[in-house]
């Protein structure tokens, strides 16, 4: 059974479909990040899964469950990191982590947790004392607490330094480890290219592409760039043909190109024969980040070709945009 199941997930908040038809589908045992840009649908997505918020329509299964019914069963088997948990401030993340662990009926050991979330040093302290980023980990801390078999993580790193980061993300590959299914949002592509089994990007409410970083840059036809500095005393005609789209950047040359591996060989043994050495020869893989900035950019000139401006904080949504679904 998976994890996770949802089909045409709608959500609408005045004139503003937030969540528009979304089709979702978590196996047990995956990691699965939701990208998107700001406003793109991704919160309220996770906050109606972790059944916080009610949706308008559609179907959605979390562990066999309609998180709508609100049942404690439910509940006691997922754990959540919210964007933004009001803590009371004066107990200390011990104290807080006792008392959430009441709520569960296996929970974890409080010292095991602050342990895992890295919080020793500030397990006595007042949380009013602790900085954002410990604060974060104090959010995870209590996600962890009832051994949840289903994660959601809402932008579970934003604010901590990179040392904390690598921290977080190598618990999640523990708990993915220990066969936990984690559904995390994230606007840091590094960080879903390391701990995703599978991305998800949506905008305007709807799933634009899926697949695992290699697959989405495949399908995007994202292409390998060769560069390297250009040898004193050559010009660009002198370069053999390779790739297809060149570029140049001072003295740097970079080149697209869908082989890279007889195109390189190609480069080299020109340069080879010519008695030069290629400076800085790298050999760069289409990163997730360029895969999503296509994806992104392509939507964002469809959504304006459709006749739809930005107005700031509440985005336009595609459907709203050509006068359809939100007032049906
Ligand atoms: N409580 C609310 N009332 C009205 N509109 C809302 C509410 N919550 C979200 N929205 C709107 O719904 C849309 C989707 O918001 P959501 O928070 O789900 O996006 P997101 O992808 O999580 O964004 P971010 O990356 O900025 O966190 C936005 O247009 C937002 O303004």
């Amino acid at each position: 059974m998976a994890a996770i199941e949802v089909r045409g997930l709608r959500k609408v908040y005045g004139e503003v479909a937030a969540v528009d038809g979304l089709d979702l589908m978590v196996e047990a045992g995956e990691v699965v990040a939701l990208l998107g840009p700001n406003g793109a649908g991704k919160t309220t997505t996770v906050e109606v899964l972790e059944g916080y918020r009610a949706r308008d329509a559609g179907t959605v299964s979390v562990l066999g469950y309609d998180p709508g019914v609100g049942s404690r069963a439910l509940r006691e088997r997922i754990g959540v990191v919210l964007q933004d948990a009001g803590f009371e401030d004066n107990f200390s993340p011990r104290e807080l982590l006792r008392l959430h662990a009441g709520y569960y009926p296996h929970p974890r050991p409080v010292a095991d947790v602050i342990t895992l979330t890295g919080l020793e040093e500030k397990a006595d302290a007042r949380v009013r004392t602790l900085s954002g980023g410990q604060r974060r980990r104090l959010d995870l801390a209590l996600a962890l607490i009832g051994d949840p078999e289903l994660l959601f993580l809402d932008e579970p790193t934003t604010g901590f330094d990179p040392s904390a980061r690598r921290r977080a993300w190598e618990l999640v590959e523990r708990l993915r480890d220990l066969g936990a299914t984690i559904l995390l949002t994230t606007h840091y592509l590094d960080e879903a290219e390391h701990l995703a089994d599978r991305v998800v990007v949506i905008d305007h409410g709807t799933v634009l592409a899926e697949g695992t970083p290699d697959a989405l840059a495949a399908e995007a036809g994202a292409s390998t760039v060769i560069s390297f500095r250009m040898p004193a005393g050559i010009t660009v005609g002198d370069l053999p043909l390779i790739g297809h789209e060149r570029r140049e950047a001072g003295n740097l040359i970079e080149v697209r190109t869908e082989t890279p591996t007889a195109d390189v060989a190609t480069l080299s043994a020109w340069a080879v024969a010519h008695g030069l050495e290629l400076e800085a020869l790298t050999l760069a893989r289409p990163s997730l980040e360029d895969v999503y900035l296509d994806l992104v950019g392509e939507q964002e000139r469809a959504v304006e070709e459709a006749g739809g401006a930005d107005t700031g904080g509440t985005k336009p949504l595609r459907a709203a945009a050509s006068g359809s679904e939100t007032r049906r």
